[in-house]
């Protein structure tokens, strides 16, 4: 099912360096949800605090109600959240398959012992799990590349793999850092349309970091915007590309001002 996020007051702190200030927002289940802003303005750190991968100062995260707060990955991916990253991070000397199956591991049952003692069990849902990722990497057009290595391709398809690797574990909620990032015209085109069926086709929460904001228009129905550390203003994208605040944070106030 679908998850719900909620941040209330989420503030992390390097040092003297505030990089969240109070950050607050409600993602509701089913929702596509966009995070956008100047560079540096502390999307991916947020990111990294929702997903376990910072540990804020202060604040609270909830997933469906549950404080996660402080909650290691491995503890967020069993309560339904996957993620992939701005810069893809593969196993790149694994195959391409290896590497989608990572994401299911959360999905396999059993403890540490079966599983060492390679009881039958284990082999049966091993090989489910394989040829659930070919069905994916099937559908994605990417079943000619599931044996080849992950460095013998290129950097869109190592941000398919990703992707793909994130919904093998069926996550109920989704974090995608800058998706499009370096990506080509018709590749954003096509990034676009498996988001859109995606979400059509499974019961799941979609968080987007993104610069992109024609990827934002076309796939969001809320966004919010960080300007340094704190939230500038949510609404949608169109809304939040004819804010003048916005504006002013992407060109500065005197840019902004000519402009007017
Ligand atoms: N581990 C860290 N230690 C110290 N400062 C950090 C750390 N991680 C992030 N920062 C600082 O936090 C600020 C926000 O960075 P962050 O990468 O979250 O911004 P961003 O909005 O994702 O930027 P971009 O769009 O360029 O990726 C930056 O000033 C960055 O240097």
């Amino acid at each position: 099912m679908a998850a719900s996020l909620s941040l209330t007051d989420v503030n992390l702190h390097f040092g003297g360096v505030k990089v969240l200030q109070d950050v607050s927002m409600n993602v509701a289940p089913g929702v596509i949800f966009g995070l956008v802003g100047p560079n540096g303005a502390g999307k991916t750190s947020l990111f990294n605090c929702i997903s376990g991968h910072y540990k804020p100062s202060s604040g609270s995260i909830t997933i469906d109600g549950t404080e996660v707060l402080g909650s290691a990955p491995s503890r967020l991916s069993r309560l339904g959240l996957a993620r992939t990253f701005q810069h893809p991070a593969l196993q790149l000397h694994s195959t391409v398959l290896e590497n989608v199956l990572l994401g299911g591991h959360t999905r396999l049952p059993g403890g540490p012992l079966p599983w060492a003692l390679r009881l039958p069990f284990t082999a049966r849902a091993e090989d489910e799990m394989r040829s659930e990722a070919l069905e994916l990497l099937d559908r994605a057009g990417l079943g000619w590349a599931a044996g080849k290595p992950a460095d013998e391709l290129s950097h869109g398809l190592h941000k398919g793999i990703e992707l793909w690797r994130a919904l093998l574990s069926k996550p109920s909620l989704l974090l995608l850092d800058e998706p499009a990032a370096g990506l080509s015209h018709a590749e954003v085109e096509q990034l676009i349309s498996t988001v859109k069926r995606v979400r059509d086709e499974q019961d799941i929460t979609i968080v987007i970091v993104e610069h992109h904001m024609g990827l934002i228009s076309a796939l969001t129905d809320q966004v919010v915007v960080l300007d340094h550390g704190r939230k500038l203003m949510e609404g949608t994208a169109a809304q939040a590309q004819s804010d003048p605040r916005v504006i002013e944070a992407y060109i500065g106030k005197d840019a902004a001002d000519d402009a007017a």
